[in-house]
C-alpha cells in the first residue's frame, strides 16, 4: 500500500488551530436549485467533476441498530466532511442488549461490491471494520492489490462491545498475514490485541506498548492499540506506534454507557483525515478528539433499552455552541508566547483589539487572550469574532478572559479564568471537553484543584510587581517555583514580565513551565509586532541556555 501522503501545509506545533480550521470544512450544502439556462452551461459541468472530494470505502457489517458498522462509518466521515462509500460484508441484527443474528454476504458478492465501488469513484482510503471469513479477508486483498488506494485502516474488529463474536479465530490467520502487511494503520483494543497475539494479557501501559510492537511487527506502518477497556484509568489512554516511537495519547474517560460504536467511529475518523491529507498522527488525534467530544454531548441520550446505547456523531450539527471548526487539540507549547490583551492599552496607543491580535501574531505570540474589562459586551463580541477569524487563519489558539458566554458565542478556542470567576469544572460542563480551559493558580491546593476540575493549564502569578492588575500579590520566582512542582498541568508565569526579565523565568529550568503571558510589555508599547518578535527572540535565546 503507498504509504499517506503528508499534507500540503506542514502542521507544525503551534499550528493546530489552523489545522482544525481546514479539517473541519463543513461543506456547505446548499439547496439545488436548478440555475437558470446560461451561455455556458459545459462551464459548470466541467468544474463540477474537477472537485475532488476526500472518500473513504468503508468495509464493514451493517449494525440493525445504526450505533456501529457501516451506519456508524457513514455518519462519522460525514462529520468530519469525508465522502463514505460501502461495502457490506455481513448484516447484522443488533441492538442495544447485543447481536442476535449474523449474516456473512457471499464472498463473491463482496467482490462484486468492491469491484463497483473501487473502479469507478476515486476512493482514497478503504476502512475495515467487520470481516466475518478468512475468504472475504482474501477477496479484499486481492481488490486492494488491483485498485491501490492511498492508505488502508485495518480496525480488527473481532468481538461486539457486547461480547458477541464476529469475526471468528480462523480469519485471525488470514489478518495477520495478508492483510496486516497492507495496512497503513491497525487500530485494536486491548482485548482484540490480546486475541491478535494469542491471548496475552494486557494489563498495563507497557503491556499496550509490547503489544503495539508486536503487532507491527506483522507489518503495517503504524499501530494504535486502544485503552478504553483497561480497569482503573481516570483517562483514556491508546498506546501509537510508528515503528520507532510510542506516544501515548491520552483523552478523558466520559461518563456515559453510550459507547456502541466507539470503535469503528475511531477508525472510520482516522481514514477521512488521512482521506483528507493528515499525517497519521494528526489524523489518530483528531479521531480521538472527536469520539471523545460525541460521547461527551451524546452522554444522556436514551435510545434502547439495552446496557450499551449508541451516539450522536452529528453532535455538531445541533449543537452550535461546540461548532466542529474550534476542536483544537491543547498544545501545551502554545502557552510559549501568551499575549494578554487590554483595550486601555490599545485605545491609549490609537488601535483597536483586533489591529493589536494581529500584530502580536505577526511577532510570533503563540496564543492570544482577549482580556477586555472595560469594553461592551456587544463590542467585545463584534472583536472577539473578527480575532477568531484571524486566529484561526494563522493557527493561533484564541481565549477569552472570564466570559465563558463571549466565548461560546464566538465559538473561541477557550476561557481563562481566576479564583473568584465561574469555576473551571462549570465552564467545562459549558464549553464540553474540545475546548482549552486555563486557570489562574496562585497556590499548589489551587493548581491541584484546576487538575480536578478538568483544566488544560494553569496561569501562575504575579512573578513581578505589575501595575496591569489591582491588588495583585507578588509570587516571586519561590511561588511559582512551588507551584510549578505541584502542578499536573502545564504552567505560564503571568506579571510583571518583560523583556529584560523573561530569560530569568525560563532559566528557573520548571520542566512544566511552558512559557510566559505578557499585558504590558506587548500592548503598552508603540509597535507591538516588534515587542512580540524581541520577547520571543529573548525567550527562544532562554530555552536554547538552560
Ligand atoms: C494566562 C493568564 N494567567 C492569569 C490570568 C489572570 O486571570 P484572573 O485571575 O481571572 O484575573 P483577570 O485576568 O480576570 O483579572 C490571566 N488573565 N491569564
Ligand atoms: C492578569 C494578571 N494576572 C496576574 S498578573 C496579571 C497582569 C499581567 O500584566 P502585565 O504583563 O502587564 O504585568
Ligand atoms: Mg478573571
Amino acid at each position: 500500500m503507498a504509504s499517506v501522503s503528508a499534507p500540503s501545509a506542514a502542521l507544525s506545533p503551534h499550528r493546530t488551530s489552523a489545522s482544525a480550521a481546514l479539517l473541519f470544512p463543513y461543506p456547505c450544502f446548499s439547496p439545488r436549485v436548478s440555475p437558470a439556462p446560461t451561455a455556458r452551461p459545459r462551464r459548470l459541468a466541467v468544474s463540477a467533476r474537477a472537485m475532488p472530494w476526500p472518500h473513504v470505502l468503508t468495509v464493514a457489517g451493517s449494525d440493525s441498530g445504526a450505533g456501529a458498522g457501516i451506519q456508524a462509518d457513514i455518519k462519522a466521515c460525514a462529520a468530519l466532511g469525508a465522502y463514505c462509500s460501502s461495502v457490506i460484508t455481513a448484516v447484522t441484527a443488533q441492538n442495544t442488549v447485543g447481536v442476535q443474528g449474523v449474516h456473512a454476504v457471499p464472498e463473491e458478492f463482496v467482490g462484486e461490491q468492491l469491484k463497483s465501488v473501487l473502479a469507478d469513484m476515486s476512493v482514497d482510503v478503504v476502512k475495515t471494520g467487520m470481516l466475518p471469513s478468512a475468504g472475504i479477508v482474501k477477496v479484499l486483498c486481492e481488490n486492494l492489490r488491483k485498485f491501490p488506494v492511498k492508505a488502508l485502516v485495518v480496525d480488527p474488529v473481532m468481538v461486539s462491545t457486547s461480547g458477541d463474536t464476529l469475526s471468528g479465530p480462523s480469519t485471525l490467520a488470514t489478518y495477520r498475514d495478508e492483510l496486516f502487511p497492507m495496512a497503513d494503520i491497525v487500530t485494536p483494543n486491548v482485548k482484540e490485541a490480546s486475541k491478535l497475539l494469542g491471548d496475552v494479557s494486557l494489563q498495563t501501559i507497557s503491556d499496550m506498548r509490547s503489544a503495539a510492537e508486536s503487532i507491527y511487527k506483522l507489518g503495517p506502518k503504524h499501530v494504535l492499540v486502544k485503552g478504553g477497556d483497561m480497569p482503573d484509568s481516570t483517562d483514556a489512554i491508546d498506546v501509537f506506534f510508528d515503528g520507532e516511537e510510542f506516544i501515548e495519547l491520552h483523552g478523558l474517560r466520559i461518563k456515559t454507557s453510550n459507547t456502541h460504536g466507539t470503535g469503528c467511529t475511531l477508525a472510520s475518523c482516522i481514514a477521512a483525515e488521512l482521506a483528507k491529507g493528515a499525517t497519521m498522527l494528526h489524523a489518530v488525534e483528531v479521531a480521538k478528539k472527536f469520539v471523545e467530544s460525541a460521547l461527551y454531548h451524546s452522554k444522556d441520550l436514551v435510545i434502547g433499552n439495552g446496557p450499551q446505547g449508541p451516539f450522536d456523531h452529528l453532535f455538531s450539527l445541533n449543537s452550535p455552541l461546540h461548532k466542529m471548526g474550534s476542536l483544537h487539540k491543547f498544545n501545551p507549547d502554545d502557552l510559549f508566547l501568551y499575549a494578554v490583551t487590554d483595550s486601555g492599552m490599545n485605545k491609549k496607543w490609537g488601535r483597536s483589539i483586533k489591529d493589536a491580535v494581529k500584530a502580536a501574531i505577526e511577532g510570533g505570540a503563540t496564543i492570544v487572550q482577549l482580556r477586555e474589562k472595560d469594553t461592551e459586551t456587544r463590542e467585545f463580541l463584534e472583536a472577539a469574532k473578527a480575532c477568531v477569524e484571524i486566529c484561526r487563519s494563522s493557527g493561533v489558539p484564541l481565549l477569552i478572559n472570564d466570559r465563558v458566554d463571549v466565548a461560546l458565542a464566538c465559538n473561541a478556542d477557550g476561557v481563562h479564568v481566576g479564583q473568584s470567576d465561574m469555576p473551571a469544572w462549570e465552564v467545562r460542563e459549558l464549553l464540553g471537553p474540545g475546548k482549552i480551559i486555563g486557570v489562574s493558580c496562585k497556590t499548589p491546593a489551587q493548581a491541584g484543584q484546576a487538575w480536578k476540575d478538568g483544566a488544560d493549564y494553569i496561569g501562575c502569578g504575579g512573578v513581578f510587581p505589575t501595575t496591569t492588575k489591582a491588588n495583585n500579590p507578588t509570587l516571586g520566582f519561590e511561588g511559582l517555583r512551588t507551584v510549578c512542582l505541584a502542578s499536573k498541568l502545564p504552567v505560564v508565569a503571568i506579571g510583571g514580565i518583560n523583556t529584560g526579565n523573561a530569560g530569568s523565568v525560563m532559566e528557573l529550568g520548571l520542566p512544566n513551565l511552558k512559557g510566559v503571558a505578557v499585558v504590558s510589555a506587548l500592548f503598552d508599547r508603540e509597535c507591538v509586532a516588534t515587542e512580540t518578535r524581541s520577547l520571543r527572540s529573548i525567550l527562544m535565546n532562554a530555552c536554547s541556555r538552560s
